[in-house]
Parts: C-alpha cells; sequence; structure tokens
C-alpha cells in the first residue's frame, strides 16, 4: 500500500452508485479527487481508455492504494477491511447479515432495475412509471427490514454502508416522482443524513460535473 498518494474517484454526479461511494469515502476521512466521467451524452465511460480501467464500462471505479477497484459495493467493503476506523459495518455477524441484506435489496434488487441504461431500453412514456414501480416495490420491502433493524439510522444508531446506499436510493426515487413520504422510516432517516456534511459534500448537487436545472 502507498500511504501517500490520492485516491482517485471515477465518478458521475448523478450516478447513484458514484454517490454510495463517494459517501463512504467522506465518512471515512479519506481524501480523494473526483475524474468526472459523463455516462450520458458524453459516452466517456464507453472509450477504450475507460474501458481500461473498468471492464464493465460503468461509474464507479477507485484508484486507491497502487490499485484499481470497481463496483460500488465491492468498494465499500475494501475500504471498510483496509481502513476499519469509523466502521460501516458493525461488529456482530447476524447484525452484518442485516446490514447487507438492505445493501442488497437496492443494489441488485431496485437500482440495476432503473438505472438509466436500462429505461433507455423501455418506450419513453413507459419509463417512469417502470422506475416507480421497482422503486416502491423495493422501498415497500425496505420499510418492513427498517421496522426491526432502524434506530436513528438503517441498523442502529451507528451510520452503515445500508445508508451509504439508502440517501442515493431516495435521491433517484424523487428523481422518478415517487413519494418518499409514504415510507416513514425511509423518509425519517433521509432528512436526518441529507444534512450530514458527509452526505451534503457526496451530493449530486454538489460534484464538479454537476449540470444545473438537469432533466
Ligand atoms: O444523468 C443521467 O440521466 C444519466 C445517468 C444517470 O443518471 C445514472 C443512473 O443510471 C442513475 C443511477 O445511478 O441509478
Amino acid at each position: 500500500m502507498s500511504g501517500k498518494e490520492v485516491a482517485t474517484l471515477y465518478s458521475y454526479w448523478r450516478s447513484s452508485c458514484s454517490y454510495r461511494v463517494r459517501i463512504a469515502l467522506n465518512l471515512k476521512g479519506i481524501p480523494y479527487e473526483v475524474k468526472p466521467v459523463n455516462i450520458w451524452k458524453k459516452d466517456e465511460h464507453l472509450t477504450p481508455e475507460y474501458r481500461a480501467i473498468n471492464p464493465m464500462q460503468q461509474v464507479p471505479a477507485l484508484r486507491i492504494d497502487g490499485r484499481t477497484l470497481i463496483d460500488s459495493i465491492s468498494i465499500m467493503h475494501y475500504l471498510e477491511e483496509t481502513r476499519p476506523e469509523q466502521p460501516l459495518l458493525p461488529l456482530d455477524p447476524a447484525d452484518r447479515a442485516k446490514v447487507r441484506e438492505i445493501v442488497s435489496v437496492i443494489a441488485s434488487g431496485i437500482q440495476p432495475l432503473q438505472n438509466v441504461g436500462l429505461l433507455q431500453l423501455l418506450p419513453e412514456e413507459e419509463r417512469v412509471q417502470w422506475a416507480q414501480r421497482v422503486i416502491n416495490k423495493g422501498f415497500t420491502a425496505l420499510e418492513k427490514l427498517l421496522a426491526k433493524s432502524a434506530g436513528k439510522y438503517c441498523f442502529g444508531d451507528s451510520i452503515s454502508i445500508a445508508d451509504c446506499c439508502l440517501i442515493p436510493q431516495v435521491y433517484n426515487a424523487r428523481r422518478f416522482k415517487v413519494d418518499v413520504e409514504t415510507y416513514p422510516a425511509i423518509a425519517r432517516i433521509d432528512k436526518d443524513l441529507l444534512s450530514h456534511p458527509a452526505f451534503k459534500d457526496a451530493h449530486p448537487d454538489n460534484q464538479p460535473d454537476a449540470v444545473k436545472d438537469a432533466k
């Protein structure tokens, strides 16, 4: 490991997966530079240069400790294992399983089914309705999980990788006009964490590549 190198995050402002990693890096106090990759109008993720960084041609990717890592969930686990200070997972295996359930519901059960790349395969008039359907289904399940696990945050009173996934997913929900207030636990945790400095700094609107008044 080279402790001196500043990490580089290949990120797109409103990619919820980039947003997850920005939050985790901020919470752990890891300095990083953002390298914007325009995955929208410019298709910068599809270039041979970016494919060499991430064979999946998605954001985020993180250059850290002399290596390049891809996939937001794998990256968060790497950060947790290499920088256990400011932990983002509880210690007990059963508690960790509960955090990971929430992470999986979002990262496998919701986000991939509503990402913009997938929505574009649907007729335009069906996109918002489809996104609302998968988010509502997932949020209904999450409310049930949170009823058992949540304290102040998704799992008890400590911020975990589940919160790093939830807040970006709520951002997407609002983007697709899902009525987040009908999910009281989700709405409460979101309200609390949106003003937390690590979450605020990671917010899409506060990124160097943010586009004002984007649709
Ligand atoms: O500016 C755009 O519209 C293009 C791409 C995105 O939002 C990224 C997503 O697909 C959303 C997500 O990460 O879930």
